[in-house]
């Protein structure tokens, strides 16, 4: 037996651990042959996005935005965490409507949102609030003239908590005319095309099994069906294609 050291080494797969991705992965994790290959870890958002640009993961489910910081990227599957209608999970939460808003605290665990909401408040809301990145207990702060920009899970549970809500994927839509994608399966390296193949057919099954998903996932701040069906879109398309390159555009302005 003479399998190359390629041929052994696992490849190391990042996922975010949000709910969001619970589709995606439910498929990867049942399939025993994707598995035997694979080192899978989930974790918040920026924190896959740094482990791709070091190098301690070959493939993530990472922040678009982290696209630039990349040496090299490949997006690597027909399947995403995108929106072409409002998100729920992206927004910027305030108790003041946005044009007095003084301060905005972002996301410490987000990449692609926090740089969207820099894009939305400088070129459609035309705003210039002070941007801090907030800490860990930063959703504590969002009180008075200072909003925050929160994702993922903790965004469902502060709608229930701000009164202004605005979805940052329905605001980008309005102002582009393009759907948004938050996050992409990105290799930092060619992987072999069978391996590729499986992964992709894995993210379909979840999405095919959306009752069985949202079983293992009992959840009660915000309904999942709704969530995964009218909500995140998981296809990539031309169109989401189209959104990337400008919101890669913009993201040089901001
Ligand atoms: C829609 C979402 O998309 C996410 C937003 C991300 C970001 O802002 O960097 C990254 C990954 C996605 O999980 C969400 O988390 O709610």
């Amino acid at each position: 037996m003479h399998a190359k050291i390629d041929e052994l080494k696992k490849i190391r797969v990042g996922a975010v651990s949000y709910l969001n991705t619970k589709p995606l992965l439910y498929g990867v994790k049942r399939s025993a042959a994707l598995m035997e290959r694979t080192d899978l870890l989930e974790e918040y958002p920026s924190r896959i996005a740094q482990m791709l640009v070091d190098g301690t993961i070959d493939v993530g489910l990472v922040p678009v935005a982290v696209i630039p910081k990349l040496k090299e990227w490949h997006i690597v599957s027909d399947y995403c965490i995108g929106a072409v209608r409002p998100v729920a999970s992206v927004c910027l939460f305030s108790e003041v409507p946005i044009e007095q808003v003084e301060k905005v605290l972002l996301d410490y665990q987000s990449r692609s949102s926090v740089n969207l909401a820099k894009i939305l408040l400088k070129h459609h809301w035309k705003q210039a609030p002070v941007l801090e990145d907030g800490r860990q207990d930063y959703r504590e702060h969002i009180k008075g003239t200072t909003a925050g920009v929160v994702i993922g899970d903790r965004a469902l549970e502060q709608r229930k908590i701000s009164p202004y809500v605005y979805d940052l994927a329905g605001e980008w839509i309005s102002f582009t005319g393009l759907p948004f994608m938050f996050a992409a399966w990105v290799s930092n390296k060619p992987l072999p095309e069978d391996y590729l193949q499986l992964f992709n057919q894995a993210n379909a099954v979840g999405l095919q099994h959306l009752d069985a998903v949202i079983a293992e996932n009992p959840y009660d701040v915000y309904d999942l069906h709704t969530y995964y069906t009218q909500n995140i879109d998981y296809i990539v398309t031309e169109e989401k294609r189209q959104g990337l390159a400008k919101f890669l555009e913009l993201l040089k302005t901001v």
